[in-house]
């Protein structure tokens, strides 16, 4: 058979980096209110419940299809116009939010409220669309070849954001106005989008090729109608139910709490949201410079692993492995000592710490489904790890338990999305995985709004006699009961992983097979 672009390992890594940087920034724009939640309440006059509402409106238009719509139209325009249109919107939407802050469309706080909203949801439905395109573009790359690690990594990029996005932004905030750390994250989306526009030559060129070599091409797929039959027939395959259900609640009892967790250390545990005597930038630099540092190291590493002719990989090469990523795990810890001692006293770095973890564990994971299988098991105990995580952090009160719960949280947050993305592209065809992903994160984005707004309200509500002396700051949120309705979301996703598992054998999707064919 004729070889394509994606036949070079190296291209293949290539495209990855310049798909994943779209992610890299939306997850930054997505979760980086979390560091500056009580900022955020006091420059702008809200209550936990209004901070919920603007959280929960990302998913607003999610709610009612427009993922699906986002999906169909992607399995009808292609990877290229699609992903300018919705990355496009994704930086609207940022910049609608980032010019609602800074009192542009007035600086009242219901003004700010609502087109802090309207921005949330452009955004929402852009930056949702886009994680479908980016996955389906993987697939295109490397089904065949490493395609959890691809996944992982992709997903490495946007915890990255994540991660530094929460970390950082109390740091830009930090001359008193929330405005700059909103105008940097929008700035972020658009410099990723000039990457976009890099990786469409790539699309181009591999579409030309595939379709010299009889391969279909995203035009083909064009012209392929989306027949409401497929969609029928995708939402009664038991397999897809429950993976679809178990992103719902799994993701729900996450991404909120990710959204909560610096202030819930700052409120439960006494953490701080300033920093300590070494200055914020010193801290702030060194930690870019050593997960940058990192980053770049796994990504060779993988990357030079993956050259290595078969032959010579023979068992050696999992001792290698282990080696090589202790020691750069190692490095890590002492490259950032004089971070990790200042953050672990401070809310939102220490819960960026969570995201952070995940970059290094996700694509172990991936690797693990990638060449081992076991994904429907591996579904299962991180959904277990989720209700010891969150046990941890509500009815007990020692901060040790705290940061176990969070390690907990990190490698549950890395074991799931690592075993369940590539699943997917083992139960749907590929030209049907646009919406297969749109209907999965449709049905995540539900639980979102929910417990996104619930968490607050529910906050609120139960500290309903002490929120003046919470706003005098003499008060401290009580979180437990918050948390420990998250720790049930946990034990409906073990069961939901464990149905699937039951499912999969049933239909013999081979989940618990290992993925690489090449
Ligand atoms: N905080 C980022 C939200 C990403 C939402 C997206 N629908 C998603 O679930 N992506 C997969 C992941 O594991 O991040």
């Amino acid at each position: 058979m004729q070889k394509t672009l994606r036949d070079s390992a190296a291209l293949r890594w290539l495209v990855l980096i310049l798909i994943s940087s779209l992610l890299f920034s939306t997850y930054w724009f997505y979760d980086f209110y979390g560091g500056i939640k009580g900022l955020m309440e006091r420059e702008m006059g809200i209550s936990s419940e209004e901070y919920g509402r603007i959280m929960s409106s990302t998913t607003f238009a999610n709610v009612i299809g427009m993922i699906i719509l986002g999906g169909i139209i992607l399995d009808r325009w292609g990877i290229r116009l699609a992903g300018l249109v919705f990355g496009g919107l994704s930086f609207l939407g940022a910049i609608i939010s980032a010019a609602a802050v800074a009192g542009w469309f007035g600086d009242d706080k219901s003004t700010m409220l609502i087109w802090s909203i309207t921005g949330r949801v452009l955004f929402g439905i852009g930056m949702e669309v886009v994680c479908v395109m980016v996955t389906r573009t993987i697939v295109k790359w490397f089904m065949g070849y490493e395609m959890a690690l691809a996944m992982a990594l992709n997903i490495g990029f946007g915890r990255l954001g994540t991660a530094m996005g929460m970390a950082v932004a109390p740091d830009l905030a930090a001359g008193g106005s929330i405005s700059p750390a909103f105008s940097f994250a929008a700035i972020l989306i658009g410099i990723s989008l000039v990457f976009f526009i890099i990786y469409i030559f790539f699309d181009l060129k591999i579409d030309k090729q595939r379709s010299e070599s009889g391969i279909v091409t995203e035009g083909e797929v064009d012209e392929e109608k989306f027949r409401f039959a497929d969609f029928r027939k995708l939402i009664t395959n038991r397999s897809f139910i429950y993976i679809a259900l178990l992103c719902m609640v799994f993701y729900s009892a996450v991404f909120p709490l990710l959204a909560y967790a610096p202030d819930l250390l700052v409120n439960k545990y006494g953490f701080s949201y300033e920093m300590g005597s070494q200055g914020e930038f010193a801290m702030f630099g060194s930690a870019v410079l050593g997960t940058a540092f990192i980053f770049v190291l796994l990504l060779i590493f993988g990357l030079s692993f993956s050259m290595i002719p078969r032959s010579l990989k023979k068992n050696g090469h999992k001792l290698l492995s282990f080696m090589v990523i202790s020691v750069l795990f190692l490095g890590y810890v002492y490259i950032l000592r004089d971070v990790f001692s200042e953050w672990l006293v401070n809310g939102p770095k220490t819960a960026s710490l969570i995201p952070m973890g995940t970059i290094l564990f996700t694509p172990i994971f991936g690797s693990i489904v990638d060449k081992r299988g076991k994904a429907a098991t591996l579904m299962m105990i991180g959904s277990a790890l989720l209700v010891f995580a969150y046990l941890s952090l509500s009815v007990f009160n020692h901060v040790y338990l705290g940061y176990l719960g969070l390690i907990s949280l990190g490698i549950a947050f890395s074991l799931v999305p690592a075993a369940m993305w590539p699943a997917v592209a083992r139960i749907v065809a590929e030209n049907r995985l646009g919406t297969a992903y749109g209907t999965m994160f449709t049905l995540q984005n539900w639980g979102l709004a929910a417990f996104f707004w619930g968490i607050g309200a529910l906050l609120d509500f139960v500290n309903r006699h002490r929120l003046s002396d919470i706003e005098a700051e003499t008060a401290a949120y009580d979180y437990t009961i918050p948390v420990l309705m998250l720790a049930l979301l946990g034990v409906i996703s073990a069961w939901l992983a464990y149905k699937l598992k039951q499912a999969d054998k049933l239909q013999g999707y081979g989940l618990e097979n290992p993925g690489i064919t090449q």
